[in-house]
Formats: structure tokens, sequence, C-alpha cells
């Protein structure tokens, strides 16, 4: 996952992440947000430092997804602040939010999300060309980045030809291939075999261990385990938090 060399975003244009090591990756201050009459989050606060990994576990319907949602930016809760690589997303336009993720912040929705009939190696190079990347850096990039998650020569594939499996590998390609300082992560090891998971929720947690941070929706015991501090969200409010290590 090498760095193009025309990628150097300029660090005070809007929607420029700051320097590394300026303070928390993520902060939501009282973030509250309801889906018409239906509450999901009711005045939640967290942050994620650099070199944390954060576990954000619950039961069923308690906000983890929506939380990752707001965290990201993609959804705008309706009271509380989100400060996302140092910028306060409520003084953000739409553009200026998607180039903020598009610079710092990987994400790995729940389903995946890999768009239909475009091959692999195109799919997950598209954090690098929509940063204006040129094609073969950014497929050279991408296939370094499918290697790593277990699909190497899988580049042409689609994501109709792929297992479930497989589709979550190259969705955390995808997300880590611009070498991101926040990784958002919706269960990202679910589909995965005990072993597979393993693997790649190591390349997750080296996001951290590098300085970055990881956020991190899991059901799973052993998969929260792995995190520094642990986060237990219910009904929309944090009901539990436990430093891990
Ligand atoms: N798009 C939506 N429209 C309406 N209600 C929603 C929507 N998304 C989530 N909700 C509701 O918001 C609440 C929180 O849902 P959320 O998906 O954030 O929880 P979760 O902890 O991620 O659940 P799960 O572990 O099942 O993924 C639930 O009551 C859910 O039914």
């Amino acid at each position: 996952m090498s760095e193009p060399a025309d990628r150097q975003p300029a660090e005070t244009s809007p929607g420029a992440a700051p320097p590394a090591g300026a303070g928390p990756l993520v902060v939501l201050d009282a973030v509250a947000h309801a889906y018409a009459r239906t509450p999901a989050l009711r005045g939640v606060s967290l942050a994620v430092a650099p070199g944390e990994v954060v576990a954000l576990t619950g039961p069923s319907g308690g906000g983890k997804s929506t939380l990752l949602h707001v965290a990201a930016g993609l959804l705008a809760p309706q009271a509380g602040r989100v400060r996302l690589l140092g910028q306060d997303l409520a003084g953000l336009g739409e553009a200026p939010r998607a180039a903020l993720r598009r610079r710092g912040v990987g994400i790995v929705l729940q389903y995946g999300q890999l768009v239909p009939d475009l091959p692999l190696v195109d799919d997950v190079a598209l954090p690098l060309l929509l940063e204006g990347s040129a094609l073969e850096p950014a497929r050279t990039a991408a296939r370094e980045a499918l290697a790593l998650v277990g699909l190497e020569g899988l580049g042409d594939a689609v994501p109709a030809g792929l297992s479930g499996g497989q589709a979550q590998r190259a969705a955390v390609a995808r997300a880590l291939v611009a070498q991101p300082r926040l990784v958002l992560a919706d269960e990202p090891v679910a589909s995965l075999d005990p072993e597979g998971g393993r693997q790649v929720l190591d390349l997750l947690v080296s996001v951290a261990r590098r300085g970055g941070g990881l956020l991190l929706v899991t059901h799973d015991n052993a998969v929260a385990a792995r995190a520094d501090r642990e986060v237990r969200l219910s009904g929309g409010v944090v009901a539990h938090e436990a430093v891990l290590r």
C-alpha cells in the first residue's frame, strides 16, 4: 500500500486532515440522533485517541451502527458535536466532509458496499483515484492491499462472484488502501472464519499500532478483547466502559 507521490493534500484547505499527533482522531460530544420517532443515540460522548483501538459493543439496536455513521460524518446528528480529524463536522459542507474522509478515514460498513460490476482492483483503488492518483499506481497499491487481506489474484473479480467473506476482505482492503489515520469499521470480520478474522483484525489493529486509531463495532467478545477500551452502547446511551489494556 504505497503512498502515491501525487497524493499530498494541502493541510490548510477545508476538509484537510490536521497533522498527525494533534489530539483525538474523533470526538463525539453529547451526540443524539433519532430516525423519525425512533431514538438511536441519546447523548453519547466518545473519543478515539491516536494509537487506540476502541470496541463498540452492546445489544442489537443499541445504536452502534448509527454512532459509526455519525462519527464518519455520513449522518448528521440532531444534537451534539462531532470533531473528525480535528475538524468540527457541523461547520463543514458535504464536499469537504467527503474530502476529509478520503484523506484520512477508512470506513468499513456492515455490508461491504462494493460497487456492483466494478473489478475489485478498481473498487479498492477508488479512494486513491478520487484523490487524484494516476490509474496504474492506484491499481498497484490496490493489488498490494488485496494481497494483504488474502485476496491476491482476485483483482479482476466482480462482487457478484465473491463469497461474503471475500467481499468483506475487499471492503477492508479498500478502507486501508489510502493509509488512513482513523478506521471506522462495522463488524469487519463477522463473515470470516476464526483464522481469517484474526488476520484481518491484525491488519486493522496495525493501523492503531502505527499511531492511527480504530473504532470497531462488534458482537464478538473475542474481537472486542483485542481492543484497548470497550464502550458498550445500549438503548442509545453508553451503558458501560472498560479499559482492557
Ligand atoms: N435507517 C433507519 N431507519 C429507522 N430506524 C433505524 C434506522 N437505522 C437504525 N434504526 C433504529 O435505530 C436504533 C439503533 O440502530 P443501530 O442500527 O444503530 O443499532 P446497532 O447497535 O448497530 O444494531 P445491530 O447490532 O443490530 O447492527 C434501532 O432502534 C434501529 O431500529
